[in-house]
C-alpha cells in the first residue's frame, strides 16, 4: 500500500516532519511558495500542514484533487476557506491549546509594555538620549482589564491579570455566569467593557460577527485614556480610526500583534503616538511551536493512516480507538444509504438513521455521515462523509438520528428510512461475524444479502418457476450470477430478489428482465 503524503508549506518546528515519518506518512517540507507554485504542487498530497502564511483558497482546493486533510499548527483558521474545504470533503483541523499560554503571555507582555512605554524607552536609551523625564508610566494594579472574548486564551489572560491585581471584566456572548464566577471575572456587555476598562484586550476569532468589533464609533465612545491590545486577529479593529484616536490622545496607547493585512509593511498606526507592535509573534515561543508542530502532525497522520479525527472544525471527533470499531459500521451505513438512495424515487427531503443494539452505543455522527455519503452519491460523485452533511443541508434534507435502547432481533442494527411521496421506505442492516455488513430488510421484507459490486433488485410475484426464468435469462445473456437472495412479504404475495452479478446488467438485459412473467419492477444497483 502506498503511504499517504503530506506537505508542510509553512515554517514549522522540525518535529512535525519527524512525526509524519514515524507515523507512516511521506512528507515534504516546501515553504514560502507563491500561490501558483502551491497550486501546481498540491495535487500530489493527501495532507497539508500550515501555519498562517499559506492561504487555502478555493483555487488551491480545486487543484488539491487528492487532499484529505488540512492541519493548522495553531488556532486561527481564517486563512482556510472551511466551507469550501468541507464541500470538497477535506477535513480541517487545528491545535486549539498548543499555543494558548504563549499567546496569553504575549498579551500580558503587551499590557506591561504599554503601561511603561518600554519599547520607546528602550530605543531612545540605546540612542544615547537617557530620556528619563519623558516617560511616566501607569501601574496596572487596581486597574480594570476588559476582555473581548473569554475562551482559552482570554481565560488565561484573565488568570494572569488577576495575579497582577487587576479587576477583570469580560464581554463574550458565550461566557456563562458560572464560568465567569469560576474565572473570578465579571461578565458584562461590550459597551460596559469599553466604558469601564483601562486596558482592553481582544481574544476572539475573526468572524463576520467580530470583524471591526472595535469600529470607529465604538472607539470614539470608549473611556478616554483607554489602552488597547490585540493579539487575536487583524480585522477586529478599525486601524485608521485607532491611528486617529491615538493622535488625538483619546486612546492612550495601543499594542498590536496582528494587522488587517499581513505582512504589514506600512500602516497609519506606525506614525501614531504610543503605538507598539510585533509581527504576529503571539504564538512564537519554542514551547508553543514544538507543541503545535507535534500535535498537528500527530492528528493529521492519525487521520491519514487510521481514520482517527481530532480537533476537526468541520466534522465530529473520532478517536484512534473508536476508528477501527466504527469502520465496519461506516461501511454498512454507507451501503444502506446508497441502497435507499438508489431505490427510493421522487423528491426525498427527509431521512432518518436509527441505531439499535451495539450500534446504539457508538458515536453516531460518523455513522450518519457515512449514511448521508452513500445516500448523496445519487447527486454527487465526490461526496464523502466529511462533505455529505453539508451537501445534505444545502439541499434542505431533513436528517434525524434516533438511538434505541431496546433489544431487537439482531445484536446490532442500523435502519435508514426516507420519506417518499408514497410514504416511508426503510432498509436495515447488521454486521455478521467479524464485521461483515449485511442487508437484513428492504422496504419491510426480510432478506439477507451482501451489498457489493453490480446487483439487480427485482420485485416480483411469489409464484413457482420465477427463479428459474430469471436464472435462464441471465444465462442467455452470458451473465454469471454471484449470489441469489430472496425475501417475501408473505407466501404467494410480493417478493424481492437481489442478485449479485459478475458484470453490470445492460439496459437491454434490464428491459428483458422487466418482461419476465411475474416481474413488477427491476432496478440495477451499484455498490
Ligand atoms: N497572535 C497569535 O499568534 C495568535 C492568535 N490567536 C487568535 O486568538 C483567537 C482566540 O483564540 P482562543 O482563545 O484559543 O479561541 P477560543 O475559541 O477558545 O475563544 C474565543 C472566544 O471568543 C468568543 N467570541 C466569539 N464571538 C464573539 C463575539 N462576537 N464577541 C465576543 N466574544 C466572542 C467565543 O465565545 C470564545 O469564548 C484565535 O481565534 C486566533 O485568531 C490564537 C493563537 C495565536
Ligand atoms: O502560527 C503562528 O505563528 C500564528 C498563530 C496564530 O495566529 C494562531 O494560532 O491562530
Amino acid at each position: 500500500m502506498t503511504k499517504p503524503k503530506a506537505l508542510i508549506s509553512d515554517k514549522m518546528d522540525p518535529n512535525a516532519a519527524r512525526i509524519f515519518e514515524e507515523r507512516g506518512c511521506d512528507v515534504d517540507v516546501i515553504t514560502g511558495e507563491t500561490p501558483e507554485e502551491l497550486k501546481a504542487r498540491i495535487g500530489e498530497y493527501h495532507g497539508l500542514a500550515i501555519r498562517s502564511s499559506t492561504k487555502v483558497t478555493p483555487e488551491i482546493l480545486d487543484a488539491a484533487t487528492n487532499l484529505k486533510v488540512i492541519g493548522r499548527a495553531g488556532i486561527g483558521v481564517d486563512n482556510v476557506d472551511i466551507p469550501y474545504a468541507s464541500g470538497k470533503g477535506v477535513v480541517v483541523m487545528n491545535t486549539p491549546f498548543g499555543n494558548s499560554i504563549t499567546t496569553a503571555e504575549h498579551a500580558i507582555a503587551m499590557i506591561m509594555a504599554l503601561a511603561r512605554q518600554i519599547p520607546d524607552a528602550n530605543v531612545r536609551t540605546k540612542a544615547g538620549e537617557w530620556p528619563k523625564k519623558d516617560f511616566m508610566g501607569v501601574e496596572v494594579t487596581g486597574k480594570t482589564l476588559g476582555l473581548i472574548g473569554a475562551g482559552n486564551i482570554g481565560s488565561i489572560v484573565a488568570s494572569r491579570a488577576l495575579g497582577l491585581k487587576m479587576k477583570v471584566i469580560a464581554y463574550d456572548p458565550f461566557l456563562t455566569e458560572d464560568r465567569a464566577v469560576e474565572l473570578g471575572i465579571e461578565k458584562v456587555d461590550l459597551d460596559a467593557v469599553l466604558s469601564r476598562a483601562d486596558f482592553v484586550t481582544l481574544h476572539t476569532p475573526l468572524t463576520d460577527q467580530t470583524r471591526n468589533i472595535l469600529s470607529r464609533e465604538r472607539l470614539e465612545n470608549a473611556k478616554p485614556g483607554i489602552r488597547i491590545v490585540n493579539c487575536a486577529r487583524g480585522g477586529l479593529i478599525d486601524e485608521a480610526a485607532l491611528a486617529d484616536l491615538l493622535t488625538s490622545g483619546h486612546v492612550a496607547g495601543a499594542a498590536l500583534d496582528v494587522f488587517q493585512t499581513e505582512p504589514a509593511k506600512e500602516s497609519p498606526l506606525f506614525d501614531a503616538p504610543n503605538f507598539i507592535c510585533t509581527p504576529h509573534l503571539g504564538a512564537s515561543t519554542t514551547e508553543a511551536q514544538v507543541n503545535v508542530a507535534l500535535q498537528v502532525a500527530e492528528q493529521m497522520a492519525d487521520y491519514l493512516v487510521n481514520g482517527g479525527v481530532t480537533n476537526a472544525l468541520n466534522m465530529p471527533s473520532l478517536s484512534a480507538e473508536e476508528a477501527p470499531k466504527l469502520k465496519p459500521y461506516m461501511a454498512l451505513a454507507e451501503k444502506l444509504g446508497s441502497l435507499v438512495g438508489q431505490l427510493a424515487h421522487g423528491n426525498l427531503t427527509k431521512i432518518s438513521i436509527e441505531r439499535e443494539g451495539a450500534a446504539s452505543e457508538l458515536n453516531g455522527k460518523p455513522i450518519t455521515g457515512a449514511v448521508l455519503a452513500g445516500f448523496m452519491r445519487r447527486y454527487s460523485d465526490t461526496v464523502n462523509m466529511v462533505n455529505a452533511p453539508y451537501l445534505a443541508k444545502e439541499r434542505g434534507l431533513d436528517v434525524s438520528e434516533v438511538r434505541h435502547d431496546r433489544d431487537g432481533a439482531y445484536n446490532t442494527l442500523i435502519r435508514v428510512t426516507v420519506e417518499t411521496s408514497a410514504g416511508p421506505r426503510s432498509v436495515a442492516g447488521t454486521l455478521f461475524g467479524s464485521g461483515a455488513p449485511r442487508l437484513v430488510e428492504i422496504f419491510g421484507i426480510g432478506i439477507e444479502a451482501e451489498l457489493d459490486g453490480h446487483m439487480l433488485y427485482v420485485v416480483n410475484d411469489d409464484k413457482p418457476g420465477f427463479i428459474g426464468r430469471i436464472g435462464t435469462l441471465m444465462g442467455e445473456n452470458g451473465i454469471n450470477i454471484g449470489t441469489f437472495n430472496l425475501g417475501r412479504r408473505d407466501a404467494g404475495g410480493e417478493a424481492v430478489l437481489l442478485l449479485s452479478l459478475d458484470e453490470k446488467a445492460s439496459d437491454d438485459v434490464i428491459a428483458q428482465a422487466e418482461k419476465v412473467e411475474g416481474v413488477k419492477m427491476v432496478t440495477a444497483l451499484e455498490f
